[in-house]
C-alpha cells in the first residue's frame, strides 16, 4: 500500500524529513507531539532502520512514546536521560524571532520541560504557523483541576493590565468531560487574538496559583524548518542568522509511508 498524501501533510512530511538529518549517532533526542512531529518519530525510525543508529528518544506525551516505540526509536524518560542533545517538535504559531505558542495537542508542560532540557530546539512546520505578530492561535495554559474556574477567574483578570486584544478562556473539553492531560491537569485556552508582550505575558501567567505552565516558548526555539507543498524547505537558525532552502525528493511508494 502506498499514501496519497494531502498537500498538508506533504509540507508536515519534508519539514520532518529534512529535521531529522540534524540528528546524530548517539544522541538523545526529545521527541515531540502532533501531526507533524509524529512524521518525525516516522522519518526518525526509518532512518534508526536503514542506517543502525543508535538512537534515544524522550517523548513529551503517551502518545508519541506510543508511535516511537512501534517504529523502532528506543524510547527512555527525561530522567534516565537527564540533559538532551536535540529536541524536535511542531508549533501552533511561530515569529520572527521563533517565539512559538504550542500546546494545541495539550502537551505544552511536557514539551516545554523536554525543549529547556536539550542543546538544541528544531520546530518543524508549514507556512501556516507563521505569524507577525502571536495570539491568533489560542494561547493554551495548563492548571490543577482542583479550583480551576477560580484559576480561570484569576487569569482573566491579570489580562486586563497586559497588551493583548481578547481577554476570555475556555476550558478544554474532550466530549463532554474537561481534557485531561498526561499529568492530569486541564487546558485554559485564551482567545487573545494579538499578544503585545509575550515574555511578560508569559511570567505573569505562571505567577498565578493553580497555573502549572503556559503554552508560549520564549527563547527557546533555535531553529524552524518550515516545509512546502511542493517538497521546498526552508531552514532558519535564529543564533546563526542564516537562512537555507532546498527540496526534499521522495516517493510515495517509500517504505515510511507503507503502513499509513
Ligand atoms: O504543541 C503541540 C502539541 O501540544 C503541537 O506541536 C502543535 O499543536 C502542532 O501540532 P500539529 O503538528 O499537529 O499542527
Amino acid at each position: 500500500m502506498s499514501a496519497n498524501l494531502s498537500p498538508i501533510d506533504t509540507a508536515k512530511f519534508v519539514a520532518a524529513k529534512r529535521a531529522v538529518d540534524f540528528i546524530e549517532d548517539g544522541m538523545r533526542v526529545g521527541l515531540g507531539t502532533g501531526s507533524t512531529a509524529a512524521w518525525m518519530v516516522r522519518c526518525l525510525g526509518e532512518r534508526i532502520r536503514e542506517e543502525g543508529l543508535k538512537i534515544t528518544g524522550v517523548p513529551t506525551s503517551s502518545r508519541t512514546a506510543e508511535l516511537a516505540r512501534q517504529v523502532g526509536v528506543k524510547v527512555i524518560s527525561l530522567d534516565e536521560a537527564r540533559w538532551l542533545d536535540l529536541t524536535i517538535d511542531g508549533a501552533d504559531e511561530f515569529d520572527a524571532d521563533l517565539n512559538l505558542i504550542k500546546g494545541g495537542g495539550g502537551a505544552l508542560l511536557q514539551e516545554k520541560i523536554v525543549a529547556t532540557a536539550s542543546d538544541m530546539m528544531i520546530v518543524i512546520t508549514d507556512p501556516s504557523k507563521q505569524v507577525e505578530h502571536l495570539g491568533a492561535f489560542p494561547l493554551p495554559v495548563e492548571v490543577v483541576p482542583f479550583g480551576w474556574q477560580t484559576t480561570k477567574a484569576l487569569i482573566e483578570e491579570s489580562l486586563g493590565s497586559l497588551d493583548v486584544l481578547g481577554q476570555t478562556g475556555t476550558l478544554r473539553m474532550n466530549g463532554d468531560a474537561p481534557f485531561v492531560t498526561d499529568e492530569g491537569n486541564h487546558i485554559v485556552d485564551l482567545h487573545l487574538q494579538r499578544i503585545g508582550d509575550p515574555r511578560k505575558l508569559s511570567l505573569v501567567l505562571n505567577q498565578i496559583p493553580g497555573v502549572v505552565e503556559n503554552g508560549l516558548f520564549i527563547d527557546i526555539c533555535d531553529k524552524v524548518v518550515i516545509g512546502h507543498q511542493d517538497g521546498r524547505v526552508e531552514v532558519t537558525d535564529i543564533n546563526e542568522g542564516s537562512h537555507h532552502e532546498g527540496r526534499i525528493e521522495f516517493a510515495e511508494t517509500d517504505n515510511i509511508f507503507a503502513d499509513i
